[in-house]
């Protein structure tokens, strides 16, 4: 299989987003958000339900329009350039947004002709494994298949950005290995992709550059080694939750802070990157534990995860909603 890459060379600039706002009615969903997505590399927007990332991608792909802010995509206005992206850009939604009635393989096969270079259906088709099912209705596909035909059109115009809204929810180990696999190979082809995911180890495996939302802004952004701190450590346990961490605070080394990350589940890690948790740290940690008459279970002194700084970024962020 043959991807080619298109117009941009990698690492420039595919889309730029600056200073987003959109509104609806009286919610702003997306307040001031910048980022942006470089040719040549993954860019995965990440953050809990309602952050604003399905309209920030919309604005992109043009299907929405801002209400403040710039998006520039291929360094065109998706909203007054849309024909000239059209061609250019692959977007993959949610919901598919393909003719329930029509055959699997003719919606492939017609979006295709629509391309002046298309990736060769077959190959598309194989890779996706999705040959037995080229007869059957969309309205009649399983969600996972829908969702692998779904990707097929968002590339088979072999775009210069692709755009991926959960390309893998809802798919098997198996499946979800393929589209990793075409994610790759795009990115190594210099295409731009701008995914959305809630799975925070994919995201940790394909992207290059994390993009972390919550309350419509960008709380978080760099490659996942940047956002974990690459090597350092963090402590994590159980216990009872609502425990009153102030007093294991003043305990802890300089730029180390515990967080209740979700009720009963705590972490004590470096708020900083300066700081680094010590052999004190652990032996401060359970020290109180032991004063409190609390068994840590599952006491565990590991690498921060992608997952543990979305954990820790959406406490901090329910701390300052709550204060
Ligand atoms: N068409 C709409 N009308 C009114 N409110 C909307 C509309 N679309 C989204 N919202 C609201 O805007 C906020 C952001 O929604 P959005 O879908 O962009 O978030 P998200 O990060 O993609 O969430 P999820 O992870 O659940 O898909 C939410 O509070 C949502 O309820």
């Amino acid at each position: 299989m043959r991807v080619e890459s298109g117009s941009t060379a990698s690492g420039d600039a595919a889309v730029e987003v600056t200073g987003l706002m959109k509104r609806y009615g009286a919610k702003l969903a997306v307040d001031g958000a910048s980022f942006s997505a470089v040719a040549g590399a993954v860019t995965a927007v990440l953050g809990p339900n309602g952050a604003g990332k399905t309209s920030t991608v919309e604005c992109c792909e043009g299907l929405r329009r801002p209400d403040g802010g710039t998006v520039r995509v291929l360094g065109h206005d998706p909203v007054t350039d849309g024909a000239w992206l059209r061609p250019r850009v692959g977007v993959m939604l949610q919901d598919g947004g393909m003719p329930q009635g029509a055959r699997a393989g003719d919606v492939l096969n017609l979006t295709a002709a629509m391309y002046a270079r298309p990736w060769a259906t077959g190959d598309l088709i194989a890779r996706l494994d999705l040959g037995s099912r080229l007869r059957t209705t969309v309205r009649r596909l399983s969600g996972g298949e829908r969702q692998r035909l779904a990707l097929a059109v968002a590339l088979v115009g072999r775009p210069d950005v692709v755009f991926l809204d959960e390309p893998t929810a809802g798919l098997d180990p198996q499946a979800r290995i393929a589209v990793w696999g075409l994610i790759g190979e795009l990115r190594a082809s210099g295409v731009a992709v701008v995914l959305t995911t809630h799975l925070l180890d994919e995201a940790e495996r394909l992207a290059d550059h994390v993009v972390l939302m919550a309350g419509g802004r960008v709380v978080a952004a760099g490659s996942p080694r940047e956002l974990t701190g690459g090597t350092d450590h963090t402590l994590s346990f159980g216990g009872p939750a609502g425990l009153d961490l102030t007093e294991l605070a003043p305990l802890l080394s300089a730029g180390i802070a515990a967080t209740e990350v979700r009720p009963g589940h705590y972490v004590v890690a470096n708020r900083t990157p300066e700081a680094h948790l010590l052999p004190g740290d652990v032996a401060a940690t359970t020290a109180w534990c032991a004063r409190l008459g609390i068994m840590p279970e599952g006491l565990v002194l590991g690498r921060r995860s992608l997952e543990d700084v979305f954990l820790e970024i959406a406490a901090r962020q329910n701390e300052v909603i709550g204060a």
